[in-house]
Order: structure tokens, then sequence, then C-alpha cells
């Protein structure tokens, strides 16, 4: 088994195969970020999470080896805080998909200054900004067995996508959103099923996934922001965790 399934469309991209990656990470920051993390946790819990997620998926990324260059696409007061970390502005009110088309865009009209020659030789790898447990390793993993001009990885869940790769002569296509799995099938592009990449595949969209991703191992930013959180409540004699509703007061205390 390569751990690669797909529709048949796909070709192998042979000697274009990607040998550097620049990331491309859509964000929507404010108070429109992340509605289910608010409506699950609350509006305090949302707005220190949402940054710190997103700080967090930054990290992971840019530490991937293959990684040249990570571009978020954003709006909203978003500061690069590290070498390698760019910040473009969003198409406004075209959501999603229109910001991943963007920053691909972007990726490629200004590849050659860090890639020289090799910027034909570029893949763009464009992934939610809310896989606060991704380890550099994964992504790595990923991008390796990335050789069709457009993959992706599903989420944990089995319906939504979490990253889309893209090998250099190829077009985008993102279909990124709910039912996302299905709809990147349904274009061609190949699912990458490669077993261990657990934090690859862990987005956080509610309080119920946060506590998948803590017991993963989550990074810095996510992790100080959490425990922030339950020392605020504890302190309020609110000992479930923030916002604990009925399915997060039994474990919110126990990962990690
Ligand atoms: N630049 C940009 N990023 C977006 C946009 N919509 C979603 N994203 C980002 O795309 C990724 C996946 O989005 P969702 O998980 O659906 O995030 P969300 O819309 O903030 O969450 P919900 O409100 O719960 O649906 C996250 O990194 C978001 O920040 C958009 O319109 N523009
Ligand atoms: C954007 C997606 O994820 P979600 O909306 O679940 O975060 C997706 O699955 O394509």
């Amino acid at each position: 088994m390569d751990g690669r399934t797909g529709t048949g469309r796909e070709r192998d991209t042979g000697p274009r195969t990607p040998i550097h990656w620049v990331a491309v990470i859509p964000l929507k920051a404010g108070r429109g970020a992340k509605s289910r993390l608010g409506a699950t946790l609350g509006e305090r819990a949302r707005a220190s999470l949402a940054p710190a997620l997103a700080r967090d998926t930054v990290a992971a990324v840019l530490a991937c080896r293959s990684v040249r260059e990570v571009i978020v696409v954003t709006d909203e007061g978003w500061s690069a805080g590290a070498p390698g970390v760019r910040v473009v502005p969003d198409v406004p009110n075209r959501g999603l998909n229109a910001a991943v088309e963007h920053g691909v865009r972007v990726a490629r009209a200004t590849s050659h200054r860090h890639l020289g020659g090799d910027a034909a030789r570029m893949g763009v790898v464009a992934l939610n900004g809310d896989l606060p447990a991704l380890r550099p390793e994964e992504l790595e993993r990923v991008l390796l067995a990335a050789r069709a001009p457009r993959c992706f990885v599903a989420d944990a869940e089995g319906t939504g996508t979490t990253m889309l790769t893209v090998a250099p002569d190829a077009v985008p296509e993102p279909r990124f959103g709910p039912g996302s799995r299905m709809r990147h099938r349904e274009s061609g592009a190949l699912e990458l099923v490669l077993p261990d990449v657990p934090g690859a595949r862990r987005d956080v969209d509610t309080g119920a996934d946060l506590l998948v991703a803590l017991g993963l191992g989550v990074g810095p930013h996510t992790r100080r922001a959490w425990e922030a959180l339950r020392t605020r409540d504890r302190e309020r004699g609110e000992p479930g965790g923030p916002g604990a509703g009925p399915g997060l007061r039994r474990s919110a205390g126990s990962p990690g």
C-alpha cells in the first residue's frame, strides 16, 4: 500500500515533483473567526484560542524542513512574528477558497526571490490555520507523499480537508469548506491516506475537537491559552474549564 487513494484522473508529476514548498495559510481573525469554538466554549475562550491555534499552526509549518516560506493570507492585523513568514492581504469578502487561490498566486509570482532557478520545482501546500497539534515531521511526510498534481489530507472526522498540495504546473482548484473531502476527490485530487499523522488531520472547530488536540499534544500558544482559561475559571469557582458544556465537563481537565 502506498498510502494513496484517488479517482484515477490524477497523473504523477515525475521530474516536476516539487522539491521545495511554500505554505499558504488562510486566516480569518477577529470576531467572525472560529464561531463554532465560541459556540461551544464561550466568547472569551474563542478570542484567546483562535489566534493561538493559528500561531501554533504557523510555527509547525515553518519548522518543516521542506517549507521555504509561509504566506499567511488575512485581512486582520496579523503580524508575521518570525522570519520566513509573510502576511498578504485577503481578497475582501470572497471567502476561504479565494484566499487560498490568492495565496498560491502570490507564492508563484514571488518564489524566484528565494528559490532562484529552483522556482520551477516549487509546490504550494495550503493548510487550515487551526491545526495546533500539527508536527513539522507530519507535514514533511505529507509533502513527501504528494507526487500528483493535487493531493489532499482529509480531516479527522473524514468529511473535510486539512491540507491541499499543488504541484508547480497545476491549477489549485481549492474546494475547502463543509464536505470538502468529497469535493476534492471529485475534482481529481489525490487523497493521501497516511499512518501516523494525527496532528495533520486534527482541525479544531469545537471545544470537543480542542480536547482531542490537547490529548495529542498542542503547541505552546494553544497550551498557554488553555491553561490561562482554566486557571481563570478555577479562580472563579468554575471547575469544568472554559465554557464547559455537558460534552466538555467530563474530560476538560484531563488531556495533556
Ligand atoms: N483569509 C481567509 N481565511 C479564512 C476565511 N474563512 C475561513 N478562513 C480560514 O480557513 C481555515 C478553516 O476555516 P474554518 O475552520 O471554517 O474557520 P472559521 O470560519 O473561522 O470557523 P467557523 O466560524 O467555526 O466556521 C481557518 O484557518 C480560517 O481562519 C476567509 O474568508 N479568508
Ligand atoms: C475548511 C474546512 O474545515 P472546517 O470548516 O471544518 O474547519 C474543510 O474541511 O474544508
